[in-house]
């Protein structure tokens, strides 16, 4: 791995003056001792991400129109697809790898409720040592694949007192805290032909598509476990402090997590459709206790998943097959 700044990431190394990433692209460089480090935005060039788009298409002969990206412990919603073209991620040019349990580290290409979907059974996040731009370079993948929707899943903390654990949050807005403290996937020389040099992000989350799926939550008969609210994207790794969830909650914040932000930031400037959710796997604790049980961890945030999929997995299935009818 490249303990430089210059590089992107796991897998990442120097030959001479090259920094190179696992596959050998040149992701930076150095002049002499001293580092140039990669402005985020030039770690995956429009025809790398091109050339990555055609593997797929070509691939698996399809242009997905929707796409999914699999929150921790929800790789089921990947495995609902029908006639799967299945790519592990080392096997994709210029692909990150997946580090985390509960991310499989595969693109699943194919139908589901008629409709052609490409999902990310895993994804990247930041403190695996992934630049933000690297985290979410598959929104572009997906896009130059022909993708429209992006179908975004999370696990997350409970923050609002009103959430229990199980109860899913339709997102229609988040808190970008990596972006307060200066960090964009979107940092340095903007490519127009992605979107924007400044993109407005009010409205990123699809209406129609919230209220639609509270329509199918209620069909569904479960309304009462259905919220919507706000996301916060950390850096992580560690889960967060009670101050800082005191803090999170009087910013307006209902749930908190590792990911998310950077991916809808990506698919707004490319003009892709967003519709995402947060499963509750737990509840934060907003007040100082010796109580073990509220410290989140990881275990339990796969086992909630787990427990939660069959709804999670009805929940963008219906949803699909609306957009899908929608177009018919
Ligand atoms: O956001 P996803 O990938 O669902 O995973 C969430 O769960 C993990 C922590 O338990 C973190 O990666 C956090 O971001
Ligand atoms: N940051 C963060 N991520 C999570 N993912 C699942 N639960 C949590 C949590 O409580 N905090």
């Amino acid at each position: 791995m490249c303990s430089r700044d210059c590089c992107s990431g796991p897998g990442g190394s120097h030959r001479g003056n090259t920094c190179t990433d696992k596959k050998g692209a040149k992701s930076g460089s150095l002049a002499g001792e001293k580092i140039i480090p990669t402005p985020q935005s030039l770690l995956y060039p429009y025809e790398v991400i091109e050339e990555i788009a055609d593997f797929i298409t070509k691939g698996s002969g399809m242009r997905p129109r929707i796409g999914i990206i699999c929150g921790s412990g929800l790789g089921s919603l990947a495995d609902m697809i029908q006639d799967p073209k299945i790519f592990e991620y080392e096997k994709i040019p210029n692909f990150p790898v997946s580090t985390v349990e509960g991310h499989a580290g595969r693109l699943v290409v194919g139908t589901l409720e008629g409709a052609t979907v490409m999902a990310m059974q895993g994804r990247f996040h930041f403190y695996e040592g992934y630049p933000l731009a690297k985290c979410s370079m598959p929104v572009r993948v997906m896009k130059l694949c022909g993708v429209e929707y992006l179908f975004a899943t999370n696990a997350a903390g409970g923050i609002n007192p009103r959430f229990q654990v199980g109860d899913i949050m339709l997102m229609h807005d988040h808190v970008n805290m990596l972006g307060f403290a200066g960090n964009s996937p979107l940092q340095g020389p903007n490519d127009p032909r992605f979107g924007p040099r400044f993109p407005a992000l009010v409205n990123s989350y699809n209406k129609d598509l919230i209220n639609k799926a509270i329509e199918i939550a209620k069909a569904m008969g479960i309304e009462s476990n259905i919220h919507v609210g706000v996301y916060s994207c950390l850096g992580g790794p560690n889960y967060e402090t009670i101050a800082e969830l005191k803090a999170l909650r009087m910013m307006g914040v209902d749930a908190v997590g590792m990911s998310t932000v950077h991916e809808v930031i990506t698919a707004r400037h490319c003009d892709m459709k967003v519709f995402a959710f947060s499963l509750i796997t737990n509840k934060c604790a907003t007040e100082y206790s010796d109580k073990k049980d509220e410290e989140a961890n990881h275990d339990e945030v796969m086992a909630v998943a787990k427990n939660r999929q069959k709804a999670c997995c009805e929940l963008v299935s219906r949803l699909i097959r609306e957009i899908h009818m929608a177009s018919a």
